[in-house]
């Protein structure tokens, strides 16, 4: 039996003119911490909109369980929504903010004693029933928002970059008790962030979103080390990208010389652009690296230096050394074959996969 709970198929969404989703195929499994990462206006919130059922696609399908929902009304919806902003109603206190969506469906009153008793618990929030919303810290608030859509046992949960407004200290600590109730509560999370570590560090996987399309999806780790094109690689992490040929099957050129590397598939002499991640270089005396760098600026980062230098052809250099480096100093940078990421310029996800297939895992 298929895994899959909901699905979208060729879905877009149009204002007018304006098409803001484009053909959004994606499969979300059950009991998984799913994120959609993006810049402001890719589409992120507009795709959680379709599946909670607040608007109508244009096209294609959504589906929820093997069946397609896209007439469901929202309230018929197994799913529920923890907005940005909490949206929790400021004239009840934490007690019937919980229990506001057990009443709707009349519940007894000892039923939902129980459930908004067991989901504060579950929120770390026990004792604070009779509290004033107002009373409460932004984390908190957070808390109850998160108790009021899971006490209806939603089996989706969809989070609209519901840590935006805290700090960063406790947004950190939010992001740890998000993963553990996932984990605990074991339903599906639909996470919604344009902060690419949040990302990172919450999820199984990740749709990286531009431009109301999908650019790629996967595991953090696949996302971070095999970018399908320049903008996955330039919005995950930060990288060096530079522009260069592919001589052959496992030797690329740029910066004038040839680099052994992990990657094949391409054509001889095909234009590509190759990724080098700044923890994946390390500094060498001058003339004794791959390439030879001028320092521009150094940063003390607390665990390592960040420099910017710039090697003959002018190219910038982003390096996290742990070692410093003088301004104005020329080093050598060295990096592993393992260590270059080759992207062609214009390939689709799905020509990537298949391409990556014909040569990786033997
Ligand atoms: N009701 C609407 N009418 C017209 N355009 C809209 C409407 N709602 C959203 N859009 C447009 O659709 C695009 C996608 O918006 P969406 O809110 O999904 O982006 P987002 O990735 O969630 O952005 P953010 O991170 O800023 O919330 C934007 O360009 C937005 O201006």
């Amino acid at each position: 039996m298929s895994n899959i709970i909901v699905e979208l198929k060729h879905v877009g969404k149009r204002y007018g003119d304006t098409q803001v989703l484009k053909d959004i195929n994606i499969e979300i499994e059950q009991g998984k911490f799913y994120t959609l990462l993006g810049p402001s206006g890719s589409g992120k919130t507009t795709i959680l909109r379709a599946i909670a059922g607040f608007l109508d696609v244009s096209e294609g399908e959504v589906l929820f369980d093997g069946k397609r929902i896209n007439d469901v009304p929202a309230n018929q919806r197994k799913v529920n929504t923890v907005f940005q902003d909490y949206a929790l109603f400021p004239h009840l206190n934490v007690f019937d903010n919980v229990a506001f969506g057990l009443r709707l469906h009349r519940m007894s009153k000892q039923d939902i004693q129980t459930k908004v008793e067991d989901a504060l618990k579950m929120v770390r929030l026990q004792g604070y029933a009779d509290r004033e919303i107002s009373e409460l810290s932004g984390g908190q608030q957070q808390r109850v928002a998160i108790a009021r859509a899971i006490v209806l046992e939603p089996q989706v949960l969809l989070l609209d970059e519901p840590l935006s407004a805290l700090d960063a200290k406790l947004r950190k600590d939010m992001q740890y008790e998000l993963r553990e109730l996932q984990e605990r509560l074991g339903i599906t999370f639909l996470f919604v962030t344009h902060d690419q570590e949040e990302a990172l560090a919450l999820s199984d996987e990740i749709f990286v979103m531009n431009d109301g399309e999908v650019q790629q999806s996967g595991t953090p780790v696949d996302i971070y080390d095999e970018p399908v094109n320049h903008f996955v690689a330039d919005f995950i992490g930060e990288s060096n990208i530079i522009q260069g040929h592919m001589i052959k099957d496992f030797l690329v050129e740029f910066n004038g010389k040839r680099f052994e590397c992990a990657d094949a598939g391409m054509r001889p002499n095909e234009p590509v652009e190759v990724v080098l991640r700044p923890e994946d270089l390390d500094i060498t005396p001058a003339n004794s690296g791959k390439v030879n760098v001028e320092v521009d600026t150094q940063l003390f980062r607390g665990d390592y230096y960040e420099i910017v230098g710039y090697d003959d052809l002018k190219n910038e250099w982003l390096i996290h050394s742990t070692n410093p480096a003088k301004d104005g100093e020329t080093v050598g940078l060295t990096f592993d074959p393992e260590d270059i990421h080759v992207m062609r310029l214009n390939e689709s996800e799905e020509d990537f996969d298949a391409r990556l297939e014909t040569y990786e895992g033997e």
